[in-house]
């Protein structure tokens, strides 16, 4: 099943669109890594998947239904980039707040992740670290049992432990769920060890999208080779990113190397 959809997609603020005729599927139960540079879209993109915000162009379609203008889909938790966590309330009152708003909310499970997050239920927000902080709204997040999870950058704020730690309990989570992740981040290097798929917007279109291991498979990096035949999709001095799908050229990419060779270049395809 595909999880999350666009055909078309188009939002405009204003004169400014930021995003224009994005296509894409997310298959169930992949962990997605969203990225591109400041200002290529991500955030709008989560926004209209929550249905929060409407496109001004095509359509998105969020576990097989339209998102609604009522509010957001009961099976999709959305961490925002602020990550909206009341600071003058405790970590208690943050799980009682998810119980009341949401009828599939597991208290057990939201509370045994505060509990490994090492937070206390009586603990003021605003009193946490940015990583317990972080770990409070995932656990809200996830509290509420969903089939999809939207996270605008959660890790943005964290130290590498912080990061580190963040990202293996998502990870251990979504093994055991099943859930589909969507995750829009900057760190690039992070990325490669938890994300199975890849959308990476520019200038608010899709550049590139799939599979990691097929995206990696299908591109090659040349050192004082001549690209030939292949698709250079960046050359730096006697390095060559290359759109192949001869196996026996040069040497396999990581996920960083072809993110970043994308990123750093405007009309690659
Ligand atoms: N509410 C809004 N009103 C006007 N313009 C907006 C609004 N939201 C986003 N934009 C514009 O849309 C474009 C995409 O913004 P968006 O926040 O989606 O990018 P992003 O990829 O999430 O960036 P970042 O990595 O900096 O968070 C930008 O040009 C931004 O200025």
């Amino acid at each position: 099943m595909i999880a999350l959809a666009a055909d078309r997609v188009g939002r405009r603020f204003g004169r400014t669109w930021a995003l224009r005729d994005c296509s894409f599927e997310i298959p169930d139960g992949s962990v997605t890594a969203l990225v591109g540079v400041n200002g290529a879209g991500k955030s709008t993109l989560l926004t209209l998947a929550t249905g929060l915000l409407a496109p001004t162009e095509g359509a998105v379609r969020v576990l097989g239904t339209a998102p609604g203008s009522r509010g957001i889909h009961p099976r999709v938790s959305f961490l925002a980039q602020d990550k909206p966590t009341h600071r003058g309330f405790t970590v208690a009152e943050m799980l009682r707040f998810g119980r009341e708003l949401n009828p599939t909310w597991d208290d057990e499970y939201a509370r045994r992740l505060v509990d490994e997050a090492g937070v206390g239920l009586d603990a003021k927000i605003r009193t946490l670290s940015g990583g317990q902080r972080t770990r409070v709204a995932l656990a809200v997040a996830l509290g509420k049992r969903p089939e999809l999870l939207l996270l605008d950058e959660p890790i943005a704020d964290l130290d590498p432990v912080a990061r580190d730690e963040v990202l293996r309990m998502l990870m251990a989570e979504v093994a055991d769920t099943g859930t589909t992740v969507v995750l829009s981040s900057h760190a690039l290097s992070e990325l490669g060890n938890v994300c199975d798929h890849l959308l990476l917007l520019g200038s608010g279109r899709v550049r590139l999208a799939g599979d990691v291991d097929e995206l990696l498979r299908s591109h090659r990096v040349l050192v004082h080779e001549p690209a030939g035949a292949h698709h250079v999709v960046e050359a730096r001095g006697s390095i060559r990113l290359v759109r192949t799908e001869d196996p026996a050229a040069g040497t396999a990419p990581n996920l960083e190397e072809l993110v970043l060779a994308y990123l750093r270049t405007e009309d690659a395809s």
